[in-house]
């Protein structure tokens, strides 16, 4: 819709923004209202049908948190799903605007802003599709949960270019037509889970449950009700029998996640129930047959542990009748690029951004940098990349990388100081060095800019 025919609501406690933003908006858009409280937006919201919404991320001064500007994004989205909501940042809250963005916001702004910025933002949000929530994420995401009840795994895109990744398909896609045991080994974020999926896809049981279970996450005591179920007073909490996973995984695929985690003794039940291909719920005494196939994942070096008699050697016979190896992904080069482009377009469209494209001075940087945490740390890299650019093509400022990549990454897969550094390098560039211009840009004062100057050696 054209921004002539919009109406817009601004909320923001600070009424110099809300003058000068209505002052600059009632130019263009067919109304704009303004309100400082903001619990006056859902009476607000449910009386007039605003097209988009500029809404302050924090309203309690001092307070960065974001949480308001999330309650009422989420209040906003309930009341009308189909409003453009854009949030109002201040410099530093970067990651919360993308947090905002995964909520449901359709764009978000810096404050203090640049006019012909905002309105290019406000015209843009009101020419994307439906809210992203209401238009891709439920949609996907209530697929998936669907098909997850079903313990149907949602059919994933195994990107493979590489020699070694098209190697491990092939044998994989061989191996799923057998019903034999397999062990699938790689450092964190390789796709373990996505192979053990895609041989239950290709395999005869692909109707069946596919159940995955995440050893590293069970405590010992609840290791054997939860994998072989248990009957109604078998301890205190037992108020009426269950199955186990096992026998939830029937005719299917059970798939043991972190299997190098277990410790002794339960690796010793599990290798019981393997051989006797039985499971016998916790305070019955009557075995259930098996009809499971049982894939294993770890990324723990597993012969090693054995040598080291911390991993039973006769159960890793059991489980390893075919053994396949996801190399990491700074070993298979070919995968990078694709994989960065399968998920940018994947992005961009769930998140109506304008990037269409990823220069090659990125995707070098990207050969160049060592992934520590492979796959899922490329995602999560290019997604925050496609939010936060402005651009149609990634530049290699838009990744944020740690820069040597010898580390695991933050917890985030982010780094925020990294992200400080370039944000200021850019805007002194685009101020040709003037600091009260790029301070104003940054939303800091002369002096904190100077602080972060200094303090990253610009
Ligand atoms: N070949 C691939 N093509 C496309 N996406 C992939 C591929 N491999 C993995 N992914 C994606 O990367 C993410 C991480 O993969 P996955 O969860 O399977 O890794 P994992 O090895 O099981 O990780 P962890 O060791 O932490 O459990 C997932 O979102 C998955 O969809």
């Amino acid at each position: 819709m054209l921004l002539s025919e919009a109406k817009i609501l601004i909320i923001d406690d600070d009424v110099d923004v809300l003058s000068a933003a209505k002052l600059l908006l009632k130019r263009h858009a067919k109304l704009v209202d303004i309100e400082k409280n903001p619990q006056k937006l859902p009476f607000l919201v449910t009386n007039n049908d605003y097209n988009l919404i500029l809404l302050d991320m924090n309203f309690t001064r001092d307070v960065n948190s974001g949480r308001e500007g999330f309650h009422w994004l989420d209040r906003i989205l309930d009341i009308n799903p189909k409003t453009k909501v854009i949030m109002i940042t201040a410099y530093g809250d970067i990651e919360m605007a993308i947090r905002a963005i995964k909520a449901g916001a359709t764009d978000f702004v810096l404050k203090p802003w640049e006019n012909d910025k905002l309105l290019n933002t406000i015209e843009a949000a009101l020419q994307s599709g439906a809210s992203l929530l209401a238009a891709t994420g439920t949609a996907n995401e209530e697929k998936t949960k669907e098909d997850s009840k079903k313990g149907k795994p949602s059919a994933d895109t195994i990107i493979a270019s590489s020699d070694s990744m098209k190697q491990v398909l092939h044998t994989s896609e061989r191996v799923a037509a057998t019903d034999a045991n397999v062990l699938v080994l790689g450092e964190n974020g390789t796709g373990k889970t996505q192979l053990a999926k895609h041989i239950h896809q290709h395999s005869k049981r692909a109707d069946k449950p596919f159940v995955t279970v995440d050893l590293g996450a069970l405590s010992e005591t609840l290791f054997e009700s939860e994998l072989f179920g248990h009957v109604k007073g078998a301890f205190t909490d037992a108020k009426e029998d269950r199955a186990g996973r096992f026998e939830e995984a029937k005719g299917g695929t059970i798939f043991l996640d972190e299997i190098g985690n277990l410790t002794l003794p339960l690796q010793a039940k599990l290798l019981t129930v393997i051989q006797e291909r039985r499971v016998t719920r916790v305070g019955s005494n009557k075995p259930i047959p098996l009809d499971v196939r049982l894939i294993c994942a770890t990324n723990m070096n597993i012969e090693k542990m054995v040598e080291e008699k911390v991993f039973r050697q006769d159960l890793l016979y059991r489980i390893n009748t075919i053994e396949l190896d996801l190399p990491p992904l700074r070993e298979r080069q070919e995968d990078i690029a694709v994989l960065a482009d399968f998920y940018l377009k994947q992005f961009s469209k769930k998140y109506n951004r304008p990037v269409t494209d990823i220069s090659s001075a990125l995707i070098k940087k990207m050969q160049q940098y060592n992934w520590p945490g492979n796959i899922r740390e490329l995602q999560h890299a290019i997604e925050r990349a496609v939010i936060l650019s402005q651009e149609k093509t990634l530049q290699p400022d838009d990744l944020f990388l740690k820069s040597s990549g010898g580390q695991a990454s933050t917890a985030t897969g982010f780094d925020l100081e990294d992200m400080e550094k370039t944000l200021i390098v850019k805007a002194m560039k685009r101020f040709n060095g003037n600091i009260t211009d790029a301070a104003r840009e940054l939303g800091l004062s002369r002096a904190a800019l100077y602080r972060r100057m200094e303090k990253y050696g610009l």
